[in-house]
């Protein structure tokens, strides 16, 4: 890659012991850039046998990481959130090249992936125990909280960078050690954090990083007893997988999982403000991203004239590499995922639904998919039960509040949901009957560091940020001290 100021951040080997070796059999695997077909590295395609080392030494590195001063490892963290920083643009261009999205929705995730490292700096400083009421006088209770201990980290290929660090900046944090499994079409942008964390002073062994064989790594990880918790960001059907093994050893989880988010526009609302929201998060990352509108759910006296004015803000959009300038929407990850979406999209237009695809001459070629409009759908299409993961935007129609609600809560998914309306009441009423993890009113930007992010039913459990972010990765102790008379 040739547009990088720093070459030495492009790493294709695992990062593992503050190290970056190679497999052990000497086998790597290829990324390609999406938006062009091209090799961007060949990867080390490393197994059990890594994850094994690795993991062996993530133990190691916890015994003096957990005792350092919560302060020092504050300002460590915050080292490596300054490094990463100063290096946006690299990573930015790495990111890019490994996962399609432009380069500077790109440069918006570093930053926001530098977000959590920043935050979780600050809380390492507040983790605080509990002095409990006596019971006696000869006795005092207290809590005090713990890292949970070795901590190993799965993510997914749609934000290479912010899923990572959401996972390992609360794990150090909270004084745990980690050993990562990035998506294998994207590896790159989490090795180059391992060169960072190297950088910022952050101790080998505390940080690991390898890709590879995934099925190998994932048995290592979620039977290796000394791995005490696993969070994985990913599909439902891959969580609930490594849910049940982790039950084995009766490991703690956190998982993110699928969502399937309605969005739902009543006749009260602002409609230019709702068509300004869904389009920057219906094709945020092409429509690949867990917390994007599925469903379009408008009431139906106002959806004419919704359906209009989106048509006239999505024919905006424009479709193309992520290198090239003023580019909106980039390539889908693989052609899997192309093929995946138009089936959706197909089974939609049996179904009698009208297709409205933007004028776009990059639609179907290569990775590249042109933005979609779907109308009339209905319930028993594909897409109003399964995540579309795809810039396609299907329009639902309700005419009775109850209605709406019904519909939007008609699904084993619950992680974002959002609604637009101007009636204080239905404000409420909604937000509160709404089963998801996380509810846009008027607003369907959500995510940042200092919100809990996560679902209920089958989006998941645990909650990433925020102020609650780090119990995911503490035990609570009890200490009675005794024999005070
Ligand atoms: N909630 C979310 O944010 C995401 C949801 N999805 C949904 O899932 C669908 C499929 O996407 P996909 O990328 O296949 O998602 P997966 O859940 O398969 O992948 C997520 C991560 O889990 C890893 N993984 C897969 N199988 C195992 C296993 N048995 N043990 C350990 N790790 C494993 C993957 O490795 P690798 O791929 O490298 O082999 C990757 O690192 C998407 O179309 C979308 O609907 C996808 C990504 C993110
Ligand atoms: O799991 C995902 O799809 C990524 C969530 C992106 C975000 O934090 O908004």
């Amino acid at each position: 890659m040739s547009m990088l100021s720093d070459q030495e951040l492009l790493k294709s080997n695992a990062y593992i012991n503050g190290e970056f070796v190679s497999a052990e059999n000497g086998t790597t695997f290829e990324v390609k850039n999406p938006s062009t077909g091209e090799i961007v590295a060949n990867v080390a395609k490393c197994g059990a046998k890594e994850t094994r080392k690795a993991i062996e030494f993530a133990k190691i590195a916890m015994t003096s990481w957990a005792k350092m001063p919560s302060k020092q490892r504050a300002s460590i963290l915050m080292a490596w959130h300054d490094q990463i920083i100063a290096n946006k643009l690299d990573l930015a261009r790495i990111l890019s090249s490994e996962q399609g999205k432009p380069v500077a929705e790109a440069e918006g995730e570093i930053l926001y992936g530098a977000s959590y490292i920043q935050w979780f700096a600050e809380e390492a400083k507040r983790i605080y125990g509990d002095i409990i009421p006596q019971q006696s006088d000869d006795a005092r209770l207290l809590c005090i909280k713990q890292p949970v201990g070795v901590v190993a980290c799965i993510t997914p290929w749609n934000f290479p960078n912010a899923m990572l660090t959401r996972k390992i900046a609360p794990a150090l944090a909270a004084g745990c050690t980690v050993v990562c499994k990035p998506a294998n079409e994207t590896p790159l942008s989490a090795l180059a954090l391992g060169e960072l964390a190297t950088r910022a002073g952050i101790p080998p062994g505390v940080i690991n990083i390898l890709a590879g064989t995934t099925a190998e790594i994932g048995h290592e990880m979620t039977s290796n007893p000394i791995v005490r918790k696993l969070t994985f960001t990913g599909s439902t059907e891959v969580g609930k997988k490594l849910t049940v093994d982790c039950a084995q050893t009766l490991k703690r989880t956190s998982m993110e999982l699928g969502g399937n988010a309605p969005f739902i526009v009543f006749e009260s609302a602002d409609l230019d403000l709702a068509v300004k929201g869904l389009i920057a998060n219906k094709f945020r990352n092409a429509g690949q991203t867990c917390v994007c509108t599925n469903r379009v759910i408008v009431q139906s006296s106002i959806v004419g004239k919704f359906t209009d004015k989106l048509k006239v803000a999505v024919a905006k959009l424009k479709v193309g590499d992520g290198f090239e300038s003023g580019v909106d929407v980039g390539p889908m990850i693989n052609q899997s995922a192309v093929n995946k979406v138009n089936e959706l999209v197909e089974n939609a237009r049996q179904l009698g639904a009208q297709v409205i695809t933007t004028d776009s001459n990059m639609d179907g070629k290569g990775n590249f998919m042109a933005p979609k409009i779907i109308t009339g759908a209905t319930k028993d299409m594909a897409l109003f039960s399964e995540e579309i993961f795809g810039p396609v935007a299907a329009i639902f129609t309700f005419d009775e509040e109850r209605e709406a609600i019904e519909l939007a809560n008609d699904s084993p998914f619950g992680l974002a949901a959002y609604f637009y309306s101007n009636d204080m009441s239905q404000m409420w009423r909604v937000g509160e009957a709404i089963e998801a993890g996380m509810v846009g009113i008027n607003d369907a930007a959500l995510s940042n560091e200092m919100i809990p992010f996560g679902g209920v039913k089958e989006s998941g459990q645990g909650r990433e940020g925020s102020k609650y972010g780090l119990d995911d990765y503490l035990e609570i102790k009890h200490l009675k001290m005794g024999g005070l008379n």
